[in-house]
């Protein structure tokens, strides 16, 4: 017969699960404090156990310790009620299988779930995360955190909890975003997105309530906001930290009431919608700082997932490198194991963001050569060699396997990408590297402009001067120091 304990103090919830359970082919044991729940564990064995949070004399999750410990195989549920929500998530990271919340409002669900403790395998939990992530296009790796996070995501999704979601820019906020919203209850109503920085803040809110026709100059028709678009399904708030304070007011609001208003209009209507909320910049330092409520970051966090960098988990490269391929529908492992190390070596501040831009430029460079992809394909900042100089670019004829070379619009775009993901980085700023990437700037635009004026005045240097608007002794003094 399956064992199962229940830890509870109070008198009432052992004889209501006495009551549950009566017709089930299950041995019910019952512990109210530490000293029953030991003399439980020496008696018997059990399956699976249900301990309430709150105990007068010990804590839940000393309890599910002591549980793990001796039975490491029973597997464990946490009772707990809302505003204990958080140390039920902190028992799931400590091996508990999940929790419900008390009072028990749906006693359909809870019975399936103490019925699927003996029915489903642990590990059917497992493969059906692993599944999932596979069609949402979230890649796991080898990496432990990463695992234990999304693990952590899966058991969440169900709930319909507040999430925020903290990690740097192009790490993956997003895509877990998405992962939450399809392993929720909700997968098949809509997942609407919003970048909060993308908007001024009248747009913002426009599109976040609605609008009525007429309400402001330009309303042409009236319009559904987000709100209403993701009323029974997800609404993915992205980079939240950029919201305006008067946005951050009436987005309390609506966490607060679930109710809101279309602009223009003084109808109230009701959203369902679940709020998942995303940041690269940490909330609490915002808070501290003044830029973000504290009240808003108190409902938005509910649970806090940080995704980590991608330089501390660099054994996940590889597989994100032919996961990145794979989406291009090309040959998985067309990058050299030598490419592989060398991008393993670098330390990618703007994440899988950048990993996918170098995937997809190397593809395009290499144009369908069936050969495998050398280091000689990765950007110069990842080889760590000088980004080659425009002009290089120009004058060079075409060598045998060359060194790619960035268009002047591509150089700029990666230097922008660089930059920006050092300032969201905040952690290690290193600021001489960043001063010699600004003259590296400097130099690499003045030479290149010099390059097409020399190129559109066919070498002629008094016409080129012209074009370039200075005088032909100082284009002989650039073209000089550049050493032509
Ligand atoms: N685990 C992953 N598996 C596969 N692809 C991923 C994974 N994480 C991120 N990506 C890819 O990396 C890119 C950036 O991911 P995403 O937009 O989710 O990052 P983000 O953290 O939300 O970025 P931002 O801070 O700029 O909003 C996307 O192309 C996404 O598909």
């Amino acid at each position: 017969m399956n064992g199962l304990l229940i830890v509870d103090d109070e008198i009432q919830v052992q004889t209501f699960f006495s009551y549950l359970l009566r017709k089930k082919d299950i041995a019910l044991s019952f512990a109210g404090n530490a000293a029953e729940v030991s003399a439980a564990l020496e008696k018997s064995t059990y399956q699976a156990a249900l301990v309430d949070l709150k105990l007068p004399d010990s804590n839940g999750l000393d309890i599910l310790k002591t549980i793990k410990k001796r039975m490491p195989a029973c597997r464990v549920i946490i009772m707990t009620g809302y505003s204990t929500v958080k140390s039920a998530l902190e028992a799931i990271r400590l091996g508990a299988e999940d929790y419900i919340e008390k009072p028990f409002d749906d006693i359909n669900e809870l019975e399936a779930l103490i019925d699927s403790l003996f029915t489903t395998p642990a590990t059917q939990r497992q493969t059906d995360l692993i599944q999932l992530a596979e069609q949402t296009g979230f890649i796991i790796g080898t990496n432990p955190d990463m695992y234990n996070l999304l693990s952590l995501a899966y058991k969440i999704a169900r709930k319909n909890i507040t999430v925020l979601i903290e990690g740097e820019t192009g790490c993956g906020k997003e895509v877990l975003a998405r992962f939450l919203h399809e392993a929720s209850m909700r997968s098949s109503q809509p997942f609407v997105g919003v970048n909060c920085g993308a908007f001024t803040e009248t747009l913002l809110e426009s599109e976040l309530f609605g609008h009525e026709k007429g309400s402001f100059t330009g309303a042409l028709h009236s319009r559904k906001g987000l709100f209403e678009a993701a009323s029974k399904g997800t609404l993915f708030f992205d980079e939240i930290a950029d919201a305006s304070p008067a946005i951050q007011v009436k987005l309390l609001r609506v966490l607060e009431t679930r109710e809101f208003m279309r602009i223009g209009s003084e109808q109230i209507r009701h959203t369902d919608a679940r709020i998942i909320a995303a940041s690269h910049a940490n909330l609490e330092q915002e808070v501290e700082r003044g830029r973000f409520r504290e009240d808003l970051l108190y409902r938005l966090n509910v649970v806090k997932l940080v995704v980590p960098p991608l330089r501390h988990r660099k054994e996940d490269i590889p597989h994100l490198v032919r996961h990145l391929i794979r989406r291009q529908h090309m040959n998985e492992n067309i990058f050299a194991p030598e490419t592989l190390s060398v991008m393993q070596e670098y330390n990618w501040p703007g994440n899988i963001r950048e990993l996918a831009n170098v995937v997809t430029r190397a593809l395009a460079l290499s144009d369908g050569e069936s050969g495998p992809i050398t280091p000689d394909y990765l950007p110069a900042s990842i080889i760590k060699q000088q980004t080659v100089s425009f002009s290089q670019a120009i004058e060079q004829p075409a060598q045998k396997n060359p060194v790619p070379q960035l268009s002047l619009e591509e150089y700029v775009e990666e230097w922008k990408h660089e930059l920006l993901a050092q300032w969201q980085n905040g952690h290690s700023i290193d600021l001489p590297a960043i001063m010699e990437r600004i003259r590296e700037l400097e130099k690499t635009i003045g030479t290149a402009f010099v390059g097409r004026a020399l190129k559109e005045s066919w070498g002629n240097q008094q016409k080129a001067s012209r074009l370039l608007n200075i005088s032909v002794r100082k284009l002989r003094y650039l073209l000089h120091e550049k050493g032509k």
